[in-house]
C-alpha cells in the first residue's frame, strides 16, 4: 500500500497532520487508502499513549488496519454523531472562486459508497492528500458502485450522458472488482466535467447505481502534504 519517494513522505505529513485533530472522546470516521492509513497508524500511537476515541471503519481495508493498532471501533448506527472524518482522494478540485473548488473524486479503492457515508455524517470532514492529487480541471474517471444485475443498463445510461464506463476488473482475479457490499464498479469518463454537482445529481437519479465517486460540497478543509509540510485549504 505504500507509494515512493516524495508522494510517500507527503502522504505521511498530511495523514499524520489530520490524526493531530483527533480529540479525547471524539468518534472518528476512518477513510480508506494509503493517505488515511498513515492518520489511522498516527490516531493508534495517540490511543496507545492513552487518547479515547473511537473509529468507525469505511472499509475491510480501515478496519483491519484500525484493529491492528488498536484503535476501538464503533459502528454509525451505534453512535449519535461523528465529530470528525479523515479520508484520502483521487482528485481535489483547487479552483478557488469556482463552484467546484473542494469537490473530490473518490473510489479508487472501491470503497466511495461506505466513504460518502461515513464522510458525509461527521460534524467535519478533512481530505489528505499529496499535491498529485490537486487539480483545476477535472477530467478523472468517475467511479460508479452499481449493483451487479444493473451493471449493463446502467452502462448504457451513461453512454445516453455522454460517458464512457468501463467495468472495474480485478488484479489477481479472473472477473470483475467486487466490493465490500458485493456490488460491481463502473469507471466512466466523461472528459472535462465542468458542472460536478449536475453529473452528480445525474449518477444519483440512475436506477441501479448504489452510489458514485463525485463528492461534492462535502469536505470542510484538504491537508496537502508537500516537500516541507502541510498545506490547509479551507473550504
Ligand atoms: O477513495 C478512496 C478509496 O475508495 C481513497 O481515499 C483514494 O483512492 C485515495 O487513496 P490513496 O490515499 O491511496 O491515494
Amino acid at each position: 500500500m505504500k507509494t515512493d519517494g516524495g508522494t510517500d513522505a507527503a502522504k505521511r505529513r498530511a495523514g499524520e497532520r489530520a490524526a493531530e485533530d483527533v480529540e479525547d472522546g471524539f468518534v472518528v470516521g476512518l477513510g480508506t487508502g494509503s493517505t488515511t492509513a498513515y492518520a489511522i497508524e498516527a490516531i493508534g500511537r495517540r490511543v496507545g499513549d492513552g487518547l479515547a476515541v473511537q473509529g468507525i471503519p469505511t472499509s475491510f481495508q480501515s478496519r483491519k488496519l484500525a484493529l491492528e493498532v488498536g484503535i476501538p471501533l464503533t459502528s454509525l448506527d451505534a453512535v449519535a454523531s461523528i465529530d470528525l472524518a479523515i479520508d484520502g482522494a483521487d482528485a481535489v478540485v483547487d479552483a478557488p472562486g469556482s463552484d467546484a473548488h473542494g469537490t473530490l473524486v473518490k473510489g479508487g479503492g472501491a470503497a466511495h459508497t461506505r466513504e460518502k457515508l461515513v464522510d458525509s455524517a461527521a460534524d467535519r470532514f478533512v481530505v489528505v492528500a499529496d499535491p498529485s492529487k490537486l487539480t483545476d480541471r477535472l477530467e478523472r474517471s468517475v467511479p460508479l458502485e452499481v449493483l451487479p444485475a444493473a451493471h449493463t443498463v446502467v452502462a448504457d445510461r451513461i453512454r445516453d450522458l455522454g460517458g464512457e464506463p468501463s467495468l472495474r476488473a480485478a488484479e489477481r482475479k479472473d472477473g470483475p472488482v467486487v466490493t465490500d457490499n458485493g456490488n460491481l464498479v463502473l469507471d466512466c469518463t466523461f472528459g472535462e466535467i465542468e458542472e460536478p454537482a449536475t453529473l452528480a445529481d445525474r449518477l444519483s437519479a440512475l436506477p441501479g447505481v448504489v452510489d458514485h465517486g463525485l463528492f461534492v460540497g462535502l469536505a470542510d478543509a484538504t491537508y496537502v502534504g508537500t516537500d516541507g509540510g502541510v498545506e490547509v485549504r479551507q473550504y
